[in-house]
């Protein structure tokens, strides 16, 4: 049996929490001989910050280039929000992106069959729900140069920032969303703001090109990026496969997950390049969610968006599909029974800590791998 060596990177707040919940079913795969893990462990953040005055150390780069998929917690909260903006918790995941080269971010939505109730729109908006939004990772303005803020010297500053796309850019994320359109409902939405933006024309024009060259087969659709948002809350049955920029995606993301109850229900897989020789790519695997200052230490943090994200390492970089379908079934399985975290419980109930959620979903993985 192949070995797959993982970097786990906790980072900050219910970041570590979360990923005791992952290092949990880690430890029963590797005790049952499913599969072979080797972890490591490393910093990142606030906490390495704390420990090194960097975001990310240079060895812990040097173990997530190494490693075959990285699984990642969170980062961030106020007690860093004075160090210098170059190493705040944020820059490691971003230069983590970067440098592995993570283009394309896959965050899918599914709104669970006992979580109909949960969501903040009605049951019958929301029920069934089941999109996949393909999120632009390394480009745009959270990357584009140039990112300044300059003293104007007449009492006033000037802050840019910059969004820049490439045609490559641009083609290499449409092909992601339309493969993976192909395996789904066969229908692609692709989201810019043409009509102010010239990133968005291009982004416009080059899926336009990559839909008419390549994937003839799928239906693909313009949406503006506003009333795009609009739409995933009026109707969001509409869309299959929602493909958009680094920044539109990280907002819309953080919509969707309302709609299938809590933030802490979104995972995410954030893919490379597919090497021509070894057929491997980097990845890297993380809940949509942040570091949730205002519950961490409490036990109180969701953990399904974490497991789910394991879920797609599975699925994604160790080609373990079936179990993956089984960590998604564990979870349905619990939410069914009726345990909640207390972001989706409903008034009246209890509600589980992380670590009764982890176990409960461990229980049912184990249950349905017997
Ligand atoms: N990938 C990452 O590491 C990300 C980091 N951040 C950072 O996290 C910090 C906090 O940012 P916020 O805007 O508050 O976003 P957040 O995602 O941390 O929290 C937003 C709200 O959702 C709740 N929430 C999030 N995850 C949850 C979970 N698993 N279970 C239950 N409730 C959950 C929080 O309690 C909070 O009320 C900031 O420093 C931000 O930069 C934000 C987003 C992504
Ligand atoms: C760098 C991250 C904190 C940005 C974000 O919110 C996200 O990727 O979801
Ligand atoms: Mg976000």
């Amino acid at each position: 049996m192949a070995t797959h060596k993982l970097l786990l990177l906790p980072g900050d707040g219910i970041g570590p929490e979360v990923m005791a919940e992952v290092q949990r079913v880690i430890d029963w795969l590797n005790a049952q001989g499913i599969a072979k893990f080797e972890t490591e462990q490393g910093l990142v953040g606030g906490s390495a910050y704390d420990a090194h005055k960097v975001s990310i150390s240079e060895g812990d780069m040097a173990k997530a280039t190494a490693a075959d998929a990285v699984i990642f917690g969170a980062v961030g909260g106020p007690k860093w929000d004075n160090v210098p903006y170059e190493v705040r918790p944020e820059a490691g995941l971003l230069r983590l992106r970067k440098d592995l080269g993570l283009f394309a971010n896959l965050r899918p939505a599914v709104c669970y069959p006992a979580l109909a109730e949960a969501s903040s729109l009605k049951r019958d908006v929301v029920e069934g729900l089941d999109i996949m939004i393909v999120r632009e990772l390394t480009g745009g303005v959270y990357f584009g140069e140039p990112k300044t803020i300059t003293d104007l010297g007449n009492g006033q500053k000037r802050a840019v920032d910059t969004q820049v796309y490439d045609t490559y850019e641009i083609e290499r994320i449409g092909r992601v969303a339309f493969d993976l359109a192909r395996k789904r409902r066969n229908k692609v939405t692709s989201m810019e703001k043409r009509n102010v933006m010239k990133s968005g024309v291009l982004w416009n024009e080059v899926m336009t090109q990559v839909h008419a060259r390549e994937y003839k087969d799928v239906t693909l659709e313009h949406q503006l990026a506003d009333s795009g948002g609009m739409n995933l809350v009026k109707a969001p049955k509409q869309f299959d496969v929602i493909v958009t920029d680094n920044l539109f995606g990280d907002m819309l993301s953080d919509i969707a997950a309302m709609l299938t109850g809590s933030l802490g229900m979104l995972p995410s897989a954030s893919l490379g390049e597919v090497d021509a020789k070894t057929k491997k790519r980097r990845s890297l695997f993380e809940p949509v969610h942040g570091s949730a200052p205002d519950i961490a230490g409490r036990g109180l943090a969701n953990p399904i968006a974490m497991i789910s994200s394991f879920g797609m390492a599975l699925r994604y970089s160790f080609d373990m599909g079936e179990l993956a379908d089984k960590v998604d079934a564990a979870i349905a399985a619990v939410l069914a029974s009726g345990l909640r975290t207390a972001d989706i419980k409903s008034e009246g109930t209890t509600a589980a800590s992380t670590s009764q959620m982890g176990e409960a979903i461990l229980k049912e993985l184990q249950k349905l791998h017997a």
